[in-house]
């Protein structure tokens, strides 16, 4: 009897909850489909069940709704160009959805990228920035050749026929890997030396997108997992090994920089923790969980966004030979004797290679969910539109880098569309890094790490692609 009183009290609730939301809600007079103004699960279906598809279903639905589109009972994602930049260039009165964020990354909830908080923001990017800044990632480019010319000499020696092709999306994702963490923390992971550039953190980054869902929209899982022994985690699910291996890595990197300062002053360059540990003001000193999810989001924010456009850009130039050819070409004639390395600023003066390397970073659309936003009570209007507080707000940069009003033909990679003579328009909404206060940190190291990666590769090596299905 009480359960069947229980069963119809939670049918009246959860029927006039979603009689509530259709007819009622301030957000109620935007179009949108009637499953995703009830319930947010909508978008867990198409990500969850659908593996990753809620972007194709919001192209789906701006096309059917129009700009703005409501997605969730709180939710309006854009596709206006103008809405974007309101959204995005404001940093204190939009702020981060933490419930999102937390979420997608839970093993890195105390870092830079997922602060909500603007003021707790721009406290460690003030720590931060100075190992990023332009002049920074140039006192450490040998850094990233060093590395760069370790894969070359690997590629070159031992994969030299069609009949030992390689993953080249496997050994970029090594690359910036190693690349990230010897430049973070003068530690290299090494991960370039494992046979067929086969490491479990290339691998498991190019997986990423299978588990990121769950984690997301079930972050407790997560923490209970992290509540569990981690002997019996480790025999439930082996896969673990590898995160709680570079855990290990992290933390006792860190727990002896707290307990022996003076090791710092013998690290072979500066580190992140030169900074972190260090600062002006002693009360911006992070915690030491605070450190280690810090360095997990580094490496994972500088370490599969970068190895994803090396391979995008590079796939696009096997595809085509003239595109590879004007590549080749003009690194020939920039860099004579290809036994000397040639530097970050001098690969930036060349057109093609430049071209190209925008073109690599538009297409390989290096955050592809869309970041969500609360709107604020002191919010201006967005895409000319006053949104309730409270509103979850987004607009995936793919519909930015993807706007034929823009880039025209924008599924066709192009580098041509760069080497018009005035590219302002293009370069105004060209945000593969977001923009404003939040956006991203490591932009400098990124263009560097493409452009040596990139350049060397199609100077040093006659590559081309094999196998059935052409793919890297
Ligand atoms: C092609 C390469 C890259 C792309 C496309 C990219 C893209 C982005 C985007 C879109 C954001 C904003 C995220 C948000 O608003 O939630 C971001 C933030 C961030 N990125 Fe990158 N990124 C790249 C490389 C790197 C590298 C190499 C680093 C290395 C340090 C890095 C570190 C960060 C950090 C720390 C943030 C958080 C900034 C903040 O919230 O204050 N990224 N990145």
């Amino acid at each position: 009897m009480l359960s069947a009183v229980l069963v119809s009290l939670s049918f009246c609730y959860l029927a006039g909850l979603a009689l509530y939301r259709l007819f009622f809600h301030p957000l109620h007079i935007y179009p949108g489909p009637v499953l995703a103004a009830t319930t947010n699960w909508y978008e867990v279906y198409y990500n969850l069940v659908r593996g990753g598809e809620f972007m194709a279903e919001l192209e789906r639905l701006h096309k059917l709704y129009g700009p703005v589109v409501r997605i969730g009972p709180t939710k309006l994602h854009f596709n206006d160009r103008r809405a974007y930049h309101d959204i995005y260039s404001n940093g204190t009165t939009l702020i981060k959805d933490a419930h999102f964020y937390r979420g997608f990354l839970t093993h890195a909830t105390e870092s830079s990228l997922v602060f909500s908080n603007p003021q707790q923001s721009k406290d460690r990017r003030s720590l931060l920035a100075p190992s990023f800044s332009r002049q920074a990632v140039m006192k450490l480019e040998y850094t990233i050749q060093k590395k760069v010319d370790q894969l070359v000499a690997l590629l070159e020696r031992h994969y030299r026929s069609p009949e030992s092709g390689v993953k080249l999306s496997l050994a970029y994702r090594c690359l910036t890997t190693d690349v990230i963490t010897e430049y973070c923390f003068a530690n290299s992971m090494d991960t370039l030396s494992d046979p067929n550039f086969a490491h479990p953190i290339a691998l498991e980054t190019r997986n990423l997108a299978k588990r990121v869902w769950i984690q997301t929209y079930f972050p407790f899982i997560f923490r209970l997992v992290a509540s569990v022994p981690q002997g019996f985690i480790l025999w439930l699910f082996p896969k673990f090994t590898t995160f709680m291996d570079v855990k290990k890595r992290f933390e006792e990197q860190i727990d002896n920089y707290i307990k022996n300062p003076e090791d710092l002053a013998a690290t072979e360059h500066d580190t992140i923790y030169h900074h972190l540990l260090e600062p002006k003001d002693p009360e911006l000193r992070p915690s030491r969980t605070s450190l280690v999810h810090e360095a997990f989001l580094l490496v994972a924010a500088g370490g599969d966004t970068v190895g994803h456009a090396c391979t995008v850009g590079t796939y696009y130039a096997l595809q085509d030979n003239s595109i590879r050819r004007r590549l080749t070409e003009e690194l020939n004639e920039a860099w004579p004797n290809k036994g000397r390395p040639l530097s970050f600023i001098a690969l930036e003066k060349l057109p093609y290679l430049s071209a190209f390397v925008k073109e690599a970073i538009r297409m390989s659309i290096g955050s592809f969910h869309p970041l969500p936003r609360i709107v604020g009570d002191e919010t201006p209007e967005i895409g000319g539109l006053n949104i309730p507080p409270g509103t979850v707000v987004s607009m995936g940069t793919y519909f930015m880098l993807m706007n034929p009003e823009v880039f025209s033909d924008p599924l066709t990679f192009n580098p041509d569309r760069w080497l018009v003579e005035d590219t302002s328009e293009m370069m105004l909404d060209f945000v593969p890094f977001s923009k404003g206060l939040r956006q991203c940190l490591g932009l400098n190291l990124a263009w560097s790490e493409l452009y040596l990666i990139l350049g060397n590769i199609f100077r040093k090596l006659d590559i081309s692609l094999v196998g059935e299905r052409k793919s890297i």
